[in-house]
C-alpha cells in the first residue's frame, strides 16, 4: 500500500524512466489502483481511447515465452545461461502494461486519441512514482509485429502504443538537463528591441 505522497511537481521533476529493474514484482492491486487513479487523465469528448492489456504476477511468465520468441528467435540454439542473459531486460521488470488506442479513421480524432492516451500513460508513470515503481515508456519495433499484435489481443484498427514497463529499482539515473522555458518561449505580440526603441 502507498505511503508515500509527493508532490504533483515532485513527481513531475523527480520522475525518471528506469531501464534497469531489480526483479521485485510488483503489486496487482497497486497496479489496478494506479489504472484506477490515472484513467482521469483530459480526454476529448470522454471517449477514453484507451485499453490495457497487463502482465503482472504469474501470468507474467506467459508474457516472458512471448518475448522470448519475439525478440530471440534463435533462442533454442542458446546455451540456458545465456538465454537468461539476454531475457534479464524483461525478466528483471515487475509489470508490464501495454496500452491499445483505436485508430480512428480521421485524423483530427486519431491524434486527439493518441494524444489523450499519451496523458493517461504519463498519470500511470507518475501516480507509480508516487508509489516508489519506476516505469519506461518503450515502443519497440515488434509492437506492429502482426504475430505479437495477435498474441496481445490487439484487434483490427487498434494500435499498442507502449510497452509501458513498471519496476522496483536500485539506482536513480541521472537527468539529461531539460531546456528552460525562455529558450522554447515566444511572447506572442512582444516587440522587438528596435521597434521598441521607436514607440
Ligand atoms: C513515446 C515514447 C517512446 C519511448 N520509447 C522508448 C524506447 O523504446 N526505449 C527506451 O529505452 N525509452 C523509450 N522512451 C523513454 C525515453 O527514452 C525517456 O523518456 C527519455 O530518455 C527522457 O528520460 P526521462 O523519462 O527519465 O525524463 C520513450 C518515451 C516516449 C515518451
Amino acid at each position: 500500500m502507498n505511503e508515500q505522497s509527493l508532490s504533483v511537481r515532485e513527481a513531475i521533476i523527480g520522475r525518471r524512466s528506469i531501464k534497469k529493474f531489480n526483479g521485485q514484482p510488483v503489486d496487482r492491486d497497486d497496479l489496478m489502483r494506479i489504472i484506477d487513479d490515472a484513467v482521469w487523465a483530459p480526454n476529448h469528448q470522454n471517449r477514453e481511447p484507451w485499453r490495457l492489456v497487463v502482465a503482472c504476477g504469474k501470468e507474467i511468465f506467459q508474457l516472458y515465452k512471448l518475448l522470448r520468441d519475439t525478440t530471440i528467435p534463435k533462442w533454442k540454439e542458446l546455451t540456458d545461461e545465456a538465454l537468461d542473459k539476454q531475457m534479464q531486460k524483461f525478466t528483471t521488470v515487475g509489470a508490464f502494461v501495454f496500452v491499445i488506442v483505436p485508430e480512428d479513421v480521421r485524423q483530427k480524432q486519431r491524434l486527439e486519441d493518441y494524444a489523450a492516451a499519451s496523458t493517461f500513460i504519463q498519470n500511470i508513470q507518475l501516480l507509480a512514482w508516487d508509489y516508489g515503481i519506476g516505469s519506461c515508456w518503450k515502443t519497440p519495433d515488434f509492437l506492429d509485429a502482426p504475430t505479437f499484435r495477435e498474441a496481445i489481443g490487439a484487434k483490427p484498427g487498434e494500435r499498442i502504443i507502449s510497452m509501458l514497463q513498471l519496476g522496483y529499482f536500485d539506482e536513480l539515473p541521472k537527468a539529461v538537463e531539460r531546456k528552460k522555458a525562455k529558450e522554447i518561449v515566444t511572447i506572442f505580440g512582444k516587440l522587438d528591441e528596435e521597434e521598441e526603441k521607436e514607440v
